[in-house]
């Protein structure tokens, strides 16, 4: 058992890390600097939506397994590890910005005392860890009183806790010999399959990939997997314009695609584009990084270019769906989280479909599962609602943007009110194709002939 501090531990990746490690036996510290986040998550709520997090975040409380302070420097006294994970989000050039990472490593300047390791969570560019290094270097003797380490986060937001029980792989970069002991040892439980509380996603059978690495290739390989999903989107949502123009069936396309051993059914659903907090974000820190080094990333920065000309194409659908204007016209979006499953509408593009139509004049109505009031805190003006027969009643165009599994079972000729029926625009080929025929409905689904 470690005693492990999560600087950050509110955050969607610090509050994962801590209760998964509090899960496998760890004493944890969650600290962050959001009050309302801790008082939440003492009570056992957490603000950030993770499937099956509360239960097993009310258990860990219950046992003292895991406790939440915005102290870091009781802390630091308090813990032999520290995992950093704060937010790195994305400076107006594209760079990542390190100011959270920077403010935490000027404090455990003052604050260690003892042989700590500082293991970097946070999403961060190459040379990231020597800043660190050299901030606490200006006190500290490296090896003696702190070793830093890497150690990507590949979560996905919503399955989160699957992740972190079932990773695809860990990775560890570190020249330290001694830290990579410290985190073997904290992840020991894990490869064994073995937990203090019950968790349902673990399998104790299947082995997980752990790999030791130097620093920069472990922050190299984070940054290269963001890119390759980014990467593929855009290639799926490219090959889905083309098979438009040619009258192919996108969905056909990608069964027949992801039959290839090399390339694989996954991850290759065609959409409004890659929203949300991080594959964007990343994808800009690598160009810029790349650019810093006298690298000309032209791949990457035509990904970029292929996600910002999708949300076009989608507004292009619903302009020319209304014919002569947008102006009062009422607009259904489905789906405004960045993705189905999570409460996180940072970086959405259905906020931004929203924003783009709204300046157009037109009536937007959203409807979520889980996002509803964050994204109405986003966007104060945004009419929207949980319930999904109100959002749909009156419409002139419905827009599906995320695959929730309730678009899916939406029985068009049941709720059909008058003869006047809304146009329906399907990004995700999510929607019943036989009930809107059965409806007459007029509807296109992005990437296929009807
Ligand atoms: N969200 C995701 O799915 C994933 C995120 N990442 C990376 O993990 C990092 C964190 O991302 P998220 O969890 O999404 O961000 P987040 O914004 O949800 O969480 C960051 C937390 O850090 C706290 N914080 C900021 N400054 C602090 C300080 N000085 N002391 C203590 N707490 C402080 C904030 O209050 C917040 O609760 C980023 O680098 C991101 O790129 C990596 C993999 C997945
Ligand atoms: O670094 C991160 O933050 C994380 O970013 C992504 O995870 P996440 O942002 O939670 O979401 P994804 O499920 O990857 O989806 C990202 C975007 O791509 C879109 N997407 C995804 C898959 C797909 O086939 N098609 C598609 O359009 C989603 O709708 C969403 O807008 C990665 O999948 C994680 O491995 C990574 O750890």
């Amino acid at each position: 058992m470690t005693d492990i501090g999560v600087i950050g531990g509110a955050g969607y990746v610090g509050l994962v890390t801590g209760v998964g490690l509090a899960a496998l036996g760890h004493k944890v510290i969650s600290m962050d600097l959001d009050k309302n986040r801790l008082s939440m998550l003492r009570d056992g709520k957490s603000a950030v939506y993770e499937d099956g997090l509360e239960p097993i975040l009310a258990e860990l409380n219950q046992m003292e397994q895991i406790s939440f302070t915005d102290d870091q420097s009781a802390t630091v006294e308090n813990s032999d590890v520290l995992f950093i994970a704060v937010g790195t989000p994305s400076l107006t050039d594209g760079a990542a910005d390190l100011s959270a990472v920077i403010a935490v490593a000027e404090r455990l300047r003052d604050e260690i005392s003892k042989y700590t390791v500082i293991v970097v969570k946070s999403t961060v560019p190459v040379g990231t860890l020597n800043v660190v290094t050299d901030i606490l270097s200006q006190k500290l003797t490296e090896g003696e009183d702190f070793d830093v380490v890497s150690n990507p986060e590949f979560l996905r937001e919503g399955s989160g806790l699957i992740d972190f029980f079932a990773p695809s792989r860990i990775i560890v970069g570190s020249n330290s010999e001694r830290a990579n002991a410290v985190l073997r040892e904290i992840y020991e439980p894990l490869l064994a399959g073995t937990t203090a509380v019950k968790v349902p996603w673990i399998d104790s059978r299947r082995e997980i990939p752990y790999v030791e690495t130097d620093a920069v290739s472990a922050q190299l390989t984070k940054y290269a997997a963001n890119a390759y999903l980014a990467t593929r989107i855009s290639f799926i949502n490219e090959i889905a314009g083309i098979s438009e123009k040619l009258g192919g069936n996108i969905g056909d396309i990608v069964d027949g695609l992801g039959l290839d051993p090399r390339i694989g059914p996954g991850y290759l659903r065609p959409g409004i584009g890659f929203g949300g907090p991080c594959l964007d974000k990343d994808l800009r820190a690598l160009i810029t990084v790349a650019g810093e080094n006298s690298y000309d990333p032209v791949l990457f920065s035509g990904v970029l270019q292929r996600n910002e000309l999708q949300l076009r194409e989608v507004m292009n659908k619903i302009s020319a769906a209304v014919g002569s204007s947008l102006y009062q016209k009422r607009i259904a979006l489905l789906g405004l989280a960045f993705k189905e499953g999570t409460n996180d509408v940072r970086h959405s593009l259905s906020i931004r479909l929203y924003r783009a139509l709204r300046d157009q004049g037109a009536r937007v109505v959203g409807h979520d599962l889980l996002a509803v009031d964050e994204a109405i805190e986003l966007e104060p003006d945004l009419v929207a609602s949980r319930d999904l027969d109100a959002v749909l009643a009156g419409a002139d165009v419905v827009v599906a943007l995320n695959s929730e599994k309730i678009y899916s079972e939406i029985d068009w000729v049941k709720i059909k009110k008058s003869d006047v029926l809304p146009y329906v625009v399907d990004t995700r080929g999510v929607f019943d194709k036989k009930s809107l025929v059965a409806g007459n409905y007029e509807f296109e689904i992005l990437g296929a002939i009807r």
